[in-house]
């Protein structure tokens, strides 16, 4: 089997996964019409039938082998730690020609699990929406999810041009803007753009819920909004994250090194009353944030919450 052209819908598309991401990619494809069928894979029976009902996948397997087995574009959507046992438990069944690719946080990763296990004559194409929120599941997704979003794609060298445009397409046509990079550099940008604001966040709210509890409370009573947009991003799903950082580890732990440095120069500026270090320093990151909303970055586009 070979994937029909670019510019015409799969065949039929295997989600394995069928979260925040792989819901809101199904409901993408079907609002665009980019996909004959739509096939998912879930381990639980409870997910299985979730999607069935929310009309998401027109058929739901257990087993990976069996969801692939017909379709010319398959897409790893669960956390990145689960990667090589699904690559594994599919590859004796993935079709000659049919791509596969993926939506994980962390790429380099990615490669050296799935890589492995792709057959002579199928394509891997590794990719990263860079959209998402702190609900995981079924129910979370919505099909605007990726509308005004990047998609990175990080293929490998050698990998088929033709396969890596009809993934392009993919993505472009669920509204995205589409950028190749190498994925070592993908996994450095997004220690700093992504990963480490998380592990600052999942650690304020830590340190918060550590405190004695009639402060604790107070915190949450009275959440302050910086405190209130760290409690959301803190609220992410746990195995995918915990995933993120164990395969994203070189890069987050030197990102973190220079966040230490940075962190301790200001406690020092603080401590000596250096006011003018802490006002330039703040207003050079007050032009980051103009730059973020240049970019048009800075806003929701969950249709459920307010646009900013
Ligand atoms: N959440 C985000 O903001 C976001 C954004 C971009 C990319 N990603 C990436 O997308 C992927 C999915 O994230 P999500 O937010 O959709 O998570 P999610 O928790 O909403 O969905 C993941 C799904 O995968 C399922 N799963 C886990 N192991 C499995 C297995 N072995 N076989 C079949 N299903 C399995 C889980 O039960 C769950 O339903 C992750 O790799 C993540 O790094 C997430
Ligand atoms: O918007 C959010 O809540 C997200 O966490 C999405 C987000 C991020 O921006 O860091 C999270 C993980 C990704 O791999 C890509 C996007």
């Amino acid at each position: 089997m070979t994937a029909a052209p670019a510019g015409q819908p799969f065949r039929q598309v295997a989600l394995i996964g069928v979260g925040l991401i792989g819901s809101s990619m199904a409901l993408a494809m079907r609002r665009f019409g980019l996909a004959e069928r739509v096939v998912g894979c879930a381990r639980s029976a409870e997910t299985r039938a979730k999607a069935l009902e929310l009309g998401l996948c027109d058929e739901m397997f257990e087993d990976p082998a069996a969801a692939v087995s017909e379709c010319d574009l398959v897409v790893l959507a669960t956390p990145v730690g689960a990667y090589a046992a699904v690559a594994e438990a599919m590859q004796r069944s993935l079709a000659a020609g049919a791509i596969v690719t993926d939506v994980g946080s962390v790429k380099q990763a990615a490669i050296r699990d799935v890589g492995p296990f792709v057959p002579e004559g199928v394509h891997f194409v590794p990719g990263h929406p860079i959209a998402g929120t702190e609900q995981s599941g079924p129910e979370a997704g919505f099909a605007e999810l990726f509308e005004q979003r990047y998609c990175l794609l990080t293929p490998p060298p050698g990998t088929d041009a033709e396969a890596v445009e009809r993934v392009a397409w993919l993505w472009r046509s669920m509204g995205s803007t589409v950028d190749v990079l190498e994925p070592g550099h993908h996994d450095q940008v997004l220690a700093i753009t992504s990963h480490l604001p998380h592990l600052i966040a999942y650690t304020i709210v830590h340190t918060a819920m550590g405190l004695e509890e009639s402060t604790k409370q107070e915190a949450i009573k009275y959440s302050a909004g910086g405190f209130r947009d760290f409690t959301r991003i803190a609220a992410s799903d746990p195995v995918m994250w915990r995933d993120v950082f164990l395969n994203n580890r070189e890069s987050v732990l030197e990102m973190l090194q220079r966040f230490s440095e940075d962190l301790t120069a200001l406690q020092r500026a603080i401590r000596w009353g250096e006011g003018e270090v802490l006002e330039d320093l703040f207003s050079r990151t007050r032009e980051a944030r103009r730059g973020v909303i240049e970019q048009h970055q800075a806003g929701s586009f969950d249709p459920r919450e307010p646009k900013t």
